[in-house]
């Protein structure tokens, strides 16, 4: 699709203030900035996205009130809570001033929200202007997220069988253990938030970062649910021209050490940027990668092993056995890692934006959820798409050695390989000329030509 001049107005964004939603957003707004939308970016103060990542954008911070205590106890349901009760009227105080400076042709037109942010829409339809929804999870989680609330109203209590292996009715593929329960606070709270996530009647249309290709039927099903149009658009961050958007900083010298590693070698492991991994898993892990004999890459976030600052937990004598089989870092730059020839596997914990950066690569997965739609991206990932394997268990040292062979040397390993290559192309085929995600962005810029 050509670029388009001249400009069609100024979109508002607005993402959730974590990792895993700031980047599928900031893609967005690439993207449409590419069409000749003018993009201002409203975030809170907590967790501000860094606005030299995009000079072509405007970033307006506003007032969130959340206390320290809220942020440091993790509890992420509260905390969207909070955001959604606290951040209304600063947003609409935001745009109305904005309103009040800019120049008529630089009006705002539409604001799309994260879809964890519902007060924007609110606030959209008290300002008079129309609102999107961005959902940065697979349509089988929001499948899944209903499915909770409707097993719930009919007496089942999903959360005391949230280890069972039976499947859910209607959602085959899926075992009780793979619906993408919470663990950050109370079942009240975590019910409230899909109430109101999925409640949509109120915006125009809902751009959703996955593709046709990976989980079409599911998209039926929640277009035949759903009085607005739903348009597929990913993978986002291959539509747009990848400029980093890390909270973090990102090191990048492990790309240096990747260049000297053999084609398809190299495990990278990360867990995204909000799960933790305690410390005895983590020294099961790191003697289950040792024993393995294979090289890896291994993203240990600062803090995310609890009461630790980064990887005092690890025995020194794993890290002078690894040498130089082994690169342990602070944060990567994700995508590039996973593009380049020499990573062969991805551990993850299958996040959503890790997951479809490791199809859009090709890169088979060993999938270690650790809670909400995780669960159920690692389930697909390893029953349905057939591109991963399931650890079901806490990490065990023996558990991993044989999944990173299984991965890395067998020949599973290889077939999972062959069928993330073809899932690759088919995700290339859907951002090109006539594909899907093509076709869909097309019909929604003519939707946002309010
Ligand atoms: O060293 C690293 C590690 C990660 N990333 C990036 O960080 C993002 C992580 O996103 P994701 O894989 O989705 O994981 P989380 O950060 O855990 O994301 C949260 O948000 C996602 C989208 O809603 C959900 O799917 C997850 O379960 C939820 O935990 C990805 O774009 C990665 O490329 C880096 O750039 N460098």
């Amino acid at each position: 699709m050509g670029k388009q001049t001249p400009r069609h107005g100024r979109v508002v964004l607005v993402p959730c203030p974590y990792q895993g939603h700031i980047n599928p957003m900031l893609h967005l707004g690439t993207v449409l900035h590419s069409h000749g939308f003018s993009i201002t970016v409203i975030h809170t103060e907590f967790n501000s996205p860094n606005p030299s990542s995009h000079p072509e954008f405007t970033f307006q911070a506003i007032p969130d009130s959340l206390s320290d205590d809220q942020i440091s106890s993790g509890n992420l349901a509260a905390i969207l809570l909070a955001l959604n009760s606290n951040c209304k009227t600063p947003f609409q105080e935001c745009i109305t001033r904005m309103a009040q400076q800019k120049m008529s042709d630089d009006k705002v037109t539409c604001i799309i929200y994260d879809e964890l942010l519902y007060f924007a829409e609110a606030a959209a339809r008290h300002l008079k202007l129309p609102s999107i929804i961005l959902r940065t999870t697979s349509a089988v989680t929001a499948q899944s997220r209903v499915a909770i609330r409707q097993l719930k109203e009919e007496g089942w209590d999903p959360w005391k069988d949230s280890m069972s292996q039976d499947r859910v009715p209607n959602l085959h593929s899926l075992r009780f253990k793979d619906l993408p329960f919470s663990i950050f606070g109370v079942p009240d709270n975590f019910l409230e938030l899909i109430a109101q996530m999925y409640d949509v009647r109120k915006s125009s249309a809902v751009i959703w970062n996955t593709m046709d290709c990976l989980e079409q039927s599911s998209l039926e099903q929640q277009q035949q649910r759903c009085p607005i149009p739903i348009f597929p658009l990913g993978p986002l961050h291959k539509f747009a021209p990848v400029s980093s958007s890390s909270l973090l900083n990102e090191d990048t010298g492990c790309i240096a050490w990747l260049d000297k590693q053999p084609c398809n070698s190299v495990l990278y492991i990360s867990l995204g940027s909000v799960a933790s991994i305690d410390e005895t898993e983590v020294v099961e892990m790191a003697w289950g990668l040792a024993s393995s004999r294979q090289r890896f890459l291994w993203v240990v976030r600062p803090g995310s092993i609890p009461g630790s600052e980064w990887i005092e937990p690890l025995p020194e004598d794993f890290r002078e056995l690894v040498g130089e089989r082994g690169c342990i870092v602070k944060w990567a730059p994700q995508k590039e890692v996973l593009a380049h020839s020499a990573v062969g596997g991805f551990f993850s914990h299958c996040g959503w934006n890790s997951t479809l950066e490791s199809i859009s690569e090709g890169v088979p997965m060993i999938c270690k959820p650790c809670f909400g739609d995780q669960r159920v991206n690692a389930r697909y990932a390893s029953y349905v798409w057939g591109i991963g394997l399931q650890l079901e268990n806490k990490l065990e040292r023996k558990e991993i050695e044989r999944a990173v062979r299984r991965l890395m040397v067998d020949s599973e390993g290889e077939e999972m390989r062959r069928q993330a290559k073809k899932l690759k192309e088919k995700a290339e085929i859907c951002i090109k000329e006539g594909g899907s995600s093509y076709n869909n962005l097309k019909k929604l810029l003519e939707l946002m030509s309010f």
